[in-house]
């Protein structure tokens, strides 16, 4: 049975449909991230899931009860959701304690205070109830609104762009942590982020949307192995497309050589497609008499990233260690260490 269920949800803003045919499946347990262009309507399909905004079509169901559809719609507060939003800053007038306390009305008092130690203890803060959110850095004040979120134990938690106001380097380890803190609470969740490296940290399972449609729901580890979408192999990691010729059933042919493939369904021999390169498909070998033109490079610190032209003029990517400090119009050797290509029908590259 899933925690929550979306079925062809769709949403609008002045007749104008934002989140199209979404379907999507979170586990109970799972932490699911959507991932997108800013604009592509991660944070409408987010407050359509709260009940902060009413679907134009679909159905939403969490556990085994129907939230929202043509004939329900469950308001907010009936669904036991908690959220973490971008700006929903903690009440700065109120203790740390208070603040967690806020959603626990109903519990007895000694219940309460056992709960709040419990979450401060679980978010590495025990020591701070006393303490007001302006006496907290940024990190510890998101820590707080989380386990402020988490107290009256909600079925599920929303977050949206929770760590967007934080230094780039904390953002990941905070991803890292409240992970750690929502699979010790056993609790589903779903974030919005447009950060990458945020949605690795933290998903087992990631969504990338594109104007308002879910192009695929899947894996970090998947997303960026096996895309299904141009637009994706392009959002998700580095890498360039090239230009290729199917030639029978398990390979295409491309100036790079012949590449092994599992061939999307309904490609024909003989149909021209596009072919994902990743940079460490290209592995740069000064012994090498293969020699592509650097055209552009990068130099990332631990390693340099390489712009490589092609005969034909197209471009392809290299990832080289950082002491190989090839200057631009020079020539560099490269062999390929591609195991199977990832092809796209050249109709769905221009989309
Ligand atoms: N209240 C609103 N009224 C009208 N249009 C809106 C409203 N809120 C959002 N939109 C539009 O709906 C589309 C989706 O917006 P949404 O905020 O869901 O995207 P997003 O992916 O969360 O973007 P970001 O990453 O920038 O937050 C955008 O084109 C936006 O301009």
């Amino acid at each position: 049975m899933p925690e929550l269920n979306l079925h062809q949800v769709q949403a609008s803003h002045q007749a104008h449909t934002v989140v199209n045919r979404i379907d999507l499946r979170l586990r109970e347990g799972e932490i699911g991230c959507l991932l997108g262009p800013s604009g592509c309507g991660k944070t409408t399909l987010l407050r359509t899931i709260a009940g902060l905004h009413a679907p134009s079509g679909g159905e939403i169901r969490i556990g085994e009860t129907l939230m929202a559809s043509d004939r329900v719609n469950v308001p907010t507060e009936k669904r036991k959701i908690g959220m973490v939003f971008q700006d929903y800053a903690l009440f700065p007038h109120m203790t740390v304690y208070d603040n967690i306390a806020f959603g626990l009305d109903k519990f007895p008092a000694a219940l309460k205070r056992e709960r709040i130690q419990q979450l401060l203890e679980l978010i590495g803060l025990p020591q701070v109830g006393d303490r007001y959110p302006h006496q907290l850095s940024g990190g510890q004040q998101q820590r707080i609104a989380l386990a402020r979120a988490l107290a009256p134990r909600p079925t599920m938690l929303l977050m949206d762009e929770p760590f967007s106001g934080l230094d780039v380097e904390l953002r990941e380890s905070l991803a890292r942590e409240v992970r750690g803190i929502l699979k010790s609470e056993g609790i589903s969740a779903l974030m919005v982020t447009h950060n990458q490296n945020e949605a690795f940290a933290m998903a087992d399972s990631v969504g990338v949307l594109k104007d308002g449609r879910l192009l695929q729901w899947d894996t970090p580890y998947n997303l960026y192995h096996q895309p299904l979408h141009p637009f994706i192999a392009d959002f998700i990691g580095q890498g360039s497309l090239i230009s290729g010729r199917v030639c029978d059933c398990r390979a295409v042919h491309t100036e790079l050589g012949l590449l092994k493939t599992h061939l999307p369904f309904g490609t024909e021999s003989g149909e021209e497609v596009s072919v994902l390169v990743r940079p460490d498909d290209i592995i740069h070998d000064d012994s090498s008499d293969w020699k592509l033109e650097v055209v552009n490079r990068a130099f990332r610190g631990s390693h340099f990233l390489f712009t490589l032209k092609l005969p034909s003029g197209e471009k392809v990517m290299c990832m080289s260690q950082s002491h190989h400090d090839h200057p631009v119009g020079s020539k560099i050797g490269i062999k390929l260490e591609m195991d199977h290509a990832v092809v796209f029908p050249k109709a769905l590259s221009g989309e």
